[in-house]
């Protein structure tokens, strides 16, 4: 834990994800959270090979142009593509650790949803990320946060109640945070368009115009 390091700097959000593809779902928590929290931004970190899932069904060069438009116009949301330059496995402790070494003790944010949070007692180094980077947690509708007694009494030690608490020191700290509910999902996205139904209004018109253009999850090519 960091709690001790004297902090330089507003903190900086991470909201990693596979994104395939980036929808409402990611985007408007992403915003809510930039704008509570006092991030000096929220850096969107599309992952390359997801370790513990199938890989994704767009690519990574698509992946990334879809985020590109999903951004356009909100200056608090910024696209990282670190993981998908350094290739292979996409590990969050690796990505916190080359984020530490270049932002100093500014403090980091990395936010996750209910679902993805339910399994980081499973990730690769977890008990690094604390040394790393505060944890962010956005209630997802349909996911009840049921803990395992492992990382229940480790949260637990590590919970904040105040947003101001995660500006007073690096990493260490656990927040959880109510965002606007929407019940979206990329699985859905993908199944609609495969199923050759509408996906338009779950994501920013223009991520839906370069799905229909790039003819992405079947979108049928006239
Ligand atoms: N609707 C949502 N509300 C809140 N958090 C979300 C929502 N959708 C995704 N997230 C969170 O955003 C991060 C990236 O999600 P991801 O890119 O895997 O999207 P997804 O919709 O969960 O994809 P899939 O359906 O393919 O699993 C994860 O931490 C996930 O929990
Ligand atoms: O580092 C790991 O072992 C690890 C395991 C599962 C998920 N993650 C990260 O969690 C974020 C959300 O994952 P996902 O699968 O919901 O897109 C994304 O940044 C992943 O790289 C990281």
């Amino acid at each position: 834990m960091r709690r001790d390091t004297a902090v330089h700097g507003a903190p900086i959000g991470l909201l990693g994800g596979t994104f395939d593809p980036v929808h409402h779902g990611h985007l408007r928590p992403a915003i809510e959270l930039q704008e509570r929290l006092g991030l000096a931004e929220m850096r969107l970190v599309p992952g390359h090979v997801p370790p513990h899932r199938r890989p994704p069904r767009a690519d990574s060069e698509q992946r990334l142009r879809l985020l590109q438009y999903a951004v356009v116009g909100a200056p608090g949301l910024v696209v990282d593509a670190r993981e998908l330059r350094r290739g292979g496995y996409s590990y969050t402790v690796a990505t916190l650790y080359e984020l530490r070494a270049e932002l100093g003790s500014r403090p980091l944010c990395f936010v996750l949803g209910s679902d993805a949070f339910l399994g980081l007692a499973s990730w690769y180094r977890w008990r690094d990320l604390e040394t790393l980077a505060h944890l962010v947690v956005m209630r997802r509708p349909g996911h009840a946060l049921r803990l395992g007694d492992e990382l229940a009494e480790w949260t637990a030690a590590r919970q904040v109640l105040d947003p101001a608490a995660l500006r007073g020191c690096s990493s260490g700290l656990i927040l959880f945070q109510e965002t606007t509910p929407l019940d979206i999902s990329a699985s859905r996205i993908r199944r609609l368009i495969a199923q050759g139904r509408s996906a338009r209004y779950l994501v920013p018109d223009l991520v839906w115009g370069c799905i229909a253009k790039e003819g992405l999850y079947g979108y049928p090519q006239i």
